[in-house]
C-alpha cells in the first residue's frame, strides 16, 4: 500500500498490540455496569494506628483531576515544598488516548457512574426518570474523559462573578491565566486572547467531517459569522478547540503532571480516596486527610493547607463528610458538625435537548479502512480516531433571554452519528421504549445530531448524602426545567427551534438532510413536528449535560450561599480551600474546562503569593 512509502514504518506488532489493547477496552466497556460500592467499614483501631504512622506534607490536594492536576503541578515548582496529591481514579491507558473512545469512557470504572434523582419535567425517557451524570474518575480527572472541546465562556460572565463580590476574578483578572496555561496550535489567532507555549495542548480537530462545511455553509445562509468563541466575539459558529496534541487526547495529567515527574517534592497517589478531612473541633483548622488505598486506611497530615479539587460532586461529598455543610443534614447521618454553611445547594447542571437527529443521503467521501485509520492515528496523528464526533459548536442568543446581544443563552453542538448507534446511546440509559421508538429506527444509518443545551438555567439543585458511608454515590438533585416562570423550558425550546432552521438551508438541503421523523414514545398524541411535539418531547429527551458546577459557591460571607470567599477558602475554616467546578458562582455560557482550568492555575497563585510572603 502507499503507506509503506512513508518515512519510516510502525512495527506490525505494535499496531496490533494498540488493537488489541482498544478492542478489549470497547468490549469492556460494551458490558460494563456501574454498581455502588457499599461496604465500608473503618475501625476505630485501624485510624488509631493510620495517624501514628501518618505522612506529613506541606499542601495536600484532593482529586488529580482538570484543576487538581494543574495546581499540583504548579505547587511543586517550590521545591521546599512537599506537596501530596491524592487521586482516586488510575492513570490514563493507551485507550482513554483515543478522541473516539470519548462517549465508552462513560460506561467504565474512569467515570464515577452517579445518576440523578427521578425528575419531574425531564430526564422521563430515561430508565426510572434518572439521568445519568458521567464525571472523570482518572488522573487528569474528568479531562481524561470527556469530549475534549476547549471553551471559557462569556467575558460577561467572569465580570458577573466580580459583581457577587468576587474581586480578582473578572475577566480582565482572569484572561492572563488563560494565556498562561494554553500552548494555541490553531492559526490565526489574536495574539490579544490566545498564547502560544504554555502547559496546555490546543488545536482543531485534525479530522472534519464534510458535514462540517455544510454546517458553516448553512449557518452562513443563516447569518452567523465564524468566529474564534474562546476570542473576541462568542455569538457565532466555529469548529471546536480541543484539548488534544497531534490528534490524541491530552488531558492535564498528561500536560501538567508529567512535566512535574522528576521533581521529588511532589507524591502523586493514583487509586486513592480521600474519606474525609480531618478538622479540629477546637481551633477549626484542617489538618490532614484520611484516604483509602487498596482497601487499607491512612492518615495523610497537611502542615500548611488541604485543597478539595475532586469536582462539582465529589467535593461537597467529602465537606459533608468532614462536617461541612447544613448543621441539620449532619447531625442527621451523625457526622460531628464543624462549620453551617450551604455546601451542596446551588447545584447548577447545563440541561440539553438530545431528540434532534438528522439523515442524509450525501455518500461519505472518505472511505475507512481500519487497519489504515490505526496507522494514521498512531503514526500521524490524523483520522477519524482522532476526533470526538463534534464537527462544529454555535452560541447563539434566543429572544427569550433579556441580556445583551452578545450574551448566549444557548450552545448547539453539531455530532456526527456512526451507526450503529446503541453504543452512543447505553451510556446515556433510556427506557427500551424510548430508545426504539427514537433511535433504533437509524441504527443502519449515519447521521448528524444537533444537541441543543441552555446555559443559564434559572433551576437549581442539591447534592446531599445517603448515609455517613464515603463509598456510597451522593444523591443528585438537579431539578431540572422547575423554574416557576417556565423560562428554562421556553429557552430549550426555542433553542430546538433555532437548531430546525439549519434543515432548511440550501447547504443542508444539498446533502439531503432530513429531520429524524420517529416521534418519542410518550408524545404520540401530538402531531410530530408540530410546536406541541416538541413541548412534550422535552420532557422526555432533556438529560444532564456534563457540566456540573456551583456545589460550594464562591461568594463573600454575607452570600448567603458561599462557601469559599474569593480567595478560595472555606468561609469559618483555617487551612481549607476549594478550587474546582465546585466554586463556581454563577451559570457559564459554555463547558466548564476552561474555567477549571483557570481556578487551578488561580488557586495557585493565590496560595504562592499568600505563602511565600509568610
Ligand atoms: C463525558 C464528559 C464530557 C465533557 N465534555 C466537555 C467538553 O467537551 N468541554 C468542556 O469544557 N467540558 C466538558 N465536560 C465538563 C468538564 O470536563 C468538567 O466540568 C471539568 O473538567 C471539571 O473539572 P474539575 O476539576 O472540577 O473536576 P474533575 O476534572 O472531575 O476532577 C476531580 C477529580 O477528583 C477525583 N476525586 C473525586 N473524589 C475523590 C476522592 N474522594 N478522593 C480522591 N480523589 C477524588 C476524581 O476522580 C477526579 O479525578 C465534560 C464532562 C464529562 C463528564
Amino acid at each position: 500500500s502507499h503507506y509503506d512509502t512513508w518515512p519510516f514504518t510502525l512495527a506490525d506488532k505494535y499496531i496490533e498490540e494498540f488493537k488489541t489493547n482498544v478492542e478489549e477496552f470497547k468490549k469492556f466497556a460494551h458490558t460494563y455496569q456501574h454498581h455502588e460500592e457499599i461496604k465500608y467499614e473503618v475501625e476505630e483501631q485501624d485510624l488509631t494506628e493510620a495517624t501514628k504512622n501518618a505522612a506529613h506534607y506541606d499542601f495536600i490536594i484532593v482529586g488529580g483531576g482538570t484543576s487538581g492536576a494543574i495546581l499540583a503541578s504548579r505547587l511543586s515548582e517550590i521545591p521546599e515544598w512537599k506537596i501530596l496529591l491524592l487521586e482516586a481514579g488510575a492513570p490514563e491507558t493507551i485507550a482513554t488516548k483515543v478522541p473516539k473512545n470519548w462517549e465508552l469512557l462513560k460506561n467504565t470504572p474512569y467515570n464515577w457512574g452517579y445518576v440523578t434523582t427521578p425528575q419531574n419535567y425531564s430526564c422521563l425517557g430515561m430508565v426510572d426518570h434518572k439521568c445519568v451524570i458521567p464525571t472523570g474518575r482518572a488522573l487528569g480527572g474528568t479531562t481524561s474523559i470527556n469530549s475534549m472541546v476547549y471553551t471559557r465562556g462569556n467575558p460577561r460572565d467572569y465580570d458577573l462573578w466580580s459583581d457577587l463580590g468576587n474581586e480578582g476574578w473578572c475577566w480582565a483578572d482572569v484572561l492572563p491565566y488563560y494565556k498562561k496555561l494554553e500552548d494555541a496550535h490553531f492559526a490565526p489567532f489574536d495574539k490579544k486572547y490566545h498564547h502560544f507555549g504554555g502547559p496546555q495542548h490546543l488545536e482543531h480537530p485534525q479530522y472534519l467531517r464534510f458535514l462540517t462545511d455544510h454546517t458553516l455553509e448553512a449557518a452562513k445562509e443563516l447569518d452567523l459569522h465564524l468566529i474564534d468563541y474562546n476570542g473576541k466575539h462568542q455569538i457565532g459558529i466555529s469548529v471546536p478547540q480541543l484539548t488534544s496534541k497531534c490528534g490524541k487526547r491530552f488531558s492535564t495529567a498528561e500536560a501538567y503532571l508529567e512535566r512535574a515527574e522528576k521533581r521529588d517534592n511532589l507524591i502523586v497517589k493514583p487509586l486513592s480516596q480521600v474519606l474525609k478531612v480531618l478538622i479540629s473541633t477546637h481551633t477549626k483548622e484542617a489538618q490532614g486527610v484520611v484516604y483509602l488505598h487498596e482497601g487499607k486506611t491512612f492518615v495523610a497530615k497537611a502542615e500548611k493547607e488541604v485543597v478539595l479539587a475532586a469536582g462539582a460532586l465529589n467535593t461537597p461529598k467529602i465537606l459533608l463528610l468532614s462536617g461541612v455543610g447544613p448543621k441539620e443534614d449532619c447531625e442527621k447521618l451523625h457526622i460531628h458538625h464543624v462549620a453551617d454553611l450551604k455546601v451542596g445547594h446551588n447545584l447548577k447542571i447545563r440541561p440539553s435537548f438530545v431528540g434532534l437527529d438528522f439523515l442524509y443521503t450525501a455518500e461519505e467521501a472518505q472511505s475507512h479502512d481500519e487497519y489504515h485509520d490505526i496507522l494514521k492515528y498512531l503514526k500521524y496523528g490524523k483520522g477519524p480516531l482522532t476526533s470526538p464526533g463534534i464537527e462544529a459548536l454555535a452560541f447563539l442568543k434566543t429572544n427569550i433571554s433579556k441580556s445583551p446581544l452578545t450574551y448566549p443563552d444557548i450552545e448547539l453542538k453539531f455530532l456526527s452519528r456512526y451507526h450503529p448507534q446503541q453504543d452512543l446511546y447505553s451510556w446515556m440509559k433510556p427506557t427500551p421504549k424510548h430508545y426504539d421508538s427514537l433511535w433504533k429506527p437509524l441504527e443502519a444509518h449515519n447521521c448528524l445530531k444537533i444537541i441543543v443545551t441552555l446555559n443559564h438555567p434559572k433551576s437549581s439543585g442539591i447534592v446531599k448524602l445517603h448515609t455517613s458511608n464515603p463509598l456510597r454515590p451522593p444523591i443528585i438533585e438537579p431539578h431540572f426545567l422547575s423554574d416557576e416562570d417556565e423560562k428554562d423550558y421556553h429557552t430549550i425550546l426555542a433553542g430546538i427551534k433555532k437548531a430546525l432552521k439549519f434543515s432548511h438551508t440550501e447547504a443542508f438541503k444539498k446533502i439531503g438532510i432530513k429531520l429524524n421523523h420517529h416521534g418519542v414514545h410518550g408524545c404520540e398524541e401530538t402531531e410530530f413536528g408540530t410546536e406541541a411535539y416538541w413541548e412534550c418531547a422535552i420532557k422526555y429527551l432533556v438529560v444532564a449535560t456534563e457540566d456540573v458546577s456551583g456545589t460550594a459557591r464562591m461568594g463573600p460571607e454575607s452570600d448567603h450561599y458561599a462557601v469559599v470567599d474569593k480567595k478560595l477558602r472555606v468561609h469559618g475554616i483555617h487551612n481549607l480551600r476549594v478550587a474546582d467546578a465546585s466554586v463556581i458562582p454563577v451559570t457559564m455560557s459554555g463547558s466548564l474546562v476552561g474555567p477549571t482550568m483557570v481556578i487551578g492555575e488561580k488557586a495557585a497563585h493565590i496560595i504562592m503569593e499568600e505563602w511565600l510572603e509568610h
